[in-house]
Parts: C-alpha cells; sequence; structure tokens
C-alpha cells in the first residue's frame, strides 16, 4: 500500500488515497502505522476519499485507532495533497469530515510546504454548546471537576470534536508533568467520566490580547507538537472570556497558527502550514500487532 507522511507543525501523520488503496481496517491500520518503533510513526492515520457532497472526504484515526471527528492540520495537508497530486485544479477545496463540510484555500507554497487556510466552522462553548458572542456574556463558562484529587477548572468547547481548555495560570504547572508522565492531568482529563466521548486536552498561557500559548493532550494520542481543533478551540474560549482579541496568533510547540473569529459568519478561521515529508510503502500483510 502507498501512503504519504505529512506534518502541519509537527502533527503527523499517514496519509492514504482511498481513490487508488483500499483500507480494508483503518483503526487497526492506524495503531500499525502510527508506532514510532514497529510502524512508519505518525500521531495517526488520515484517508483522503470521494465525496457525494464535497470535493474530497476526510477520515481521521488517532494512533490508538480511535475516530476523530476532524482535525486542522490534517486537513491543511489534505488540501496540499490533492492539490499537488492534481486530483483539483483549483486552490479552492470541499472536505467532508464528521464534523460536517470544511472549505478550504490553498494560499502559497511548492513542492515541500504550503500555506492553507480552512474555515473550522463554528466554535460551540460550555455545556449549553454557545457561540463565542453569546459565552461573552456568560458568567457561568467554567465547569471543575476532581481530577485524582485535584480540583481543576475548565471550559468545554467543540470543534466538531470535544476539547477541554485550562488556564495554566490558575494550575500548578509541576501537575501537569507528573514525573515520567508529561500531561498527567491531560491522560486523566482525556478519559474522566466529565466527556461521554472522552476528550482532547488544552492548556492555555494568555501571554497578551494577540498571543496564547498552548501545550496539548489529544484524545487517542497523547501529547502532541500541535493541534489544529485545539489551537482553534483554545482561542475561541479565550475570546469568549475576553482575554484576547478576535485575531489571534497561537504558539504550540511545533510552532505558530494563525486564527481568526468571523464575527459576521460566528466561525473560526485558522492559517497554518502543511509540508509533505516522504512517500512510502508498506506490506500491510506483513504487519502485525
Ligand atoms: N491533531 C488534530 C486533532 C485530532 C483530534 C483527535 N485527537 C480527536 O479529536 O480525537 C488537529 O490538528 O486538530
Amino acid at each position: 500500500m502507498h501512503f504519504t507522511k505529512m506534518e502541519g507543525l509537527g502533527n503527523d501523520y499517514v496519509y492514504v488515497n482511498c481513490f487508488e488503496e483500499k483500507v480494508d481496517d483503518p483503526q487497526r491500520l492506524a495503531r500499525l502505522l502510527s508506532d514510532r518503533h514497529r510502524g512508519v510513526g505518525s500521531d495517526g492515520l488520515i484517508l483522503i476519499g470521494p465525496s457525494d457532497k464535497a470535493d474530497f472526504s476526510m477520515a481521521v484515526y488517532n494512533s490508538d485507532g480511535s475516530i476523530a471527528e476532524m482535525c486542522g492540520n490534517g486537513i491543511r495537508c489534505v488540501c496540499k495533497y490533492v492539490y499537488d497530486n492534481h486530483m483539483t485544479e483549483s486552490r479552492r477545496i470541499s472536505v467532508e469530515t464528521l464534523a460536517g463540510i470544511k472549505y478550504l484555500r490553498c494560499i502559497s507554497g511548492d513542492r515541500r510546504q504550503s500555506i492553507v487556510t480552512v474555515d473550522m466552522g463554528a466554535p460551540e462553548i460550555g455545556r449549553d454548546r454557545m457561540t463565542v458572542d453569546a459565552a461573552l456574556t456568560e458568567k457561568m463558562l467554567e465547569e471543575r471537576i476532581d481530577v485524582s484529587g485535584k480540583m481543576i477548572s475548565f471550559i468545554r468547547v467543540s470543534m466538531g470534536n470535544p476539547h477541554a481548555v485550562v488556564w495554566l495560570d490558575g494550575l500548578d504547572v509541576a501537575c501537569v508533568t507528573d514525573g515520567e508522565k508529561t500531561m498527567s492531568i491531560g491522560a486523566l482529563m482525556e478519559k474522566h467520566d466529565a466527556f461521554p466521548s472522552g476528550t482532547n486536552v488544552e492548556f492555555v498561557r494568555v501571554i497578551d490580547r494577540d498571543l496564547i500559548q498552548i501545550r496539548v493532550w489529544e484524545r487517542g494520542s497523547g501529547e502532541t507538537m500541535a493541534c489544529g481543533t485545539g489551537a482553534c478551540a483554545a482561542a475561541a474560549a479565550c475570546m469568549a472570556k475576553n482575554y484576547t482579541n478576535n485575531v489571534v496568533t497561537v504558539q504550540l510547540g511545533g510552532g505558530e497558527l494563525h486564527i481568526e473569529y468571523d464575527r459576521n459568519k460566528k466561525t473560526i478561521n485558522m492559517t497554518g502550514p502543511a509540508r509533505k515529508v516522504f512517500d512510502g510503502q508498506v506490506d500491510i500483510f506483513s504487519q502485525e500487532e
């Protein structure tokens, strides 16, 4: 089976073109190929396929094989992939995902790296799934849960996939790194019963009204160098708390994303890089768990 390794800010996935390949058990394949010692090594697997509602479809599997509704860094790489492989002549494409149809634009690029803007849709904030503007007037946005004896305050945000946004200033950073296992709070929150479908966890430090820094513990993949939906969720939560303006730079371990909230459409636009690493092929029948 042919695949392409791509990454967005170090959030790396194995991409398979399902116009040409057939993948019978994508959840098992994701686990096999994501293994950084016995497989290709990635944060997960992304299948590019046809759609009768959009130009293409994208299916996202975390490194543990679980299904993700959406992937921000991944969908930018899908845009690069289909453009570079002449599967479209347009720099504007639509992609069907489990979080709805997303609209993308390839702004610039060359064989190695492209810059892509994505309309990530409307963030839903808090238990009542409010828009950013409605959340601004809500006094009780935060929720508090007991995480192994520590009371953690967070804001729930959906970008089609679930996120819990935690401000580091209110948190002893030491409990984010617990001995050998970094992001232990993230690992514990990921499967906390406050989140029926699990959750991605963003730890946020607000630098000023134009800049935030985040670390992300991803549902199904653990700590990653970047998370596009996580950056959007963290930015939306900061905007809802009026900690930042509607245009903000999000600094992640792997680099920066430019996030803009469109007040009229009530949607979030994310702009960032997408890079091809290499093409490869793997004999999937010789792989075993
Ligand atoms: N890395 C992805 C997010 C994957 C989300 C996945 N971990 C889940 O929701 O289960 C991104 O750039 O948005």
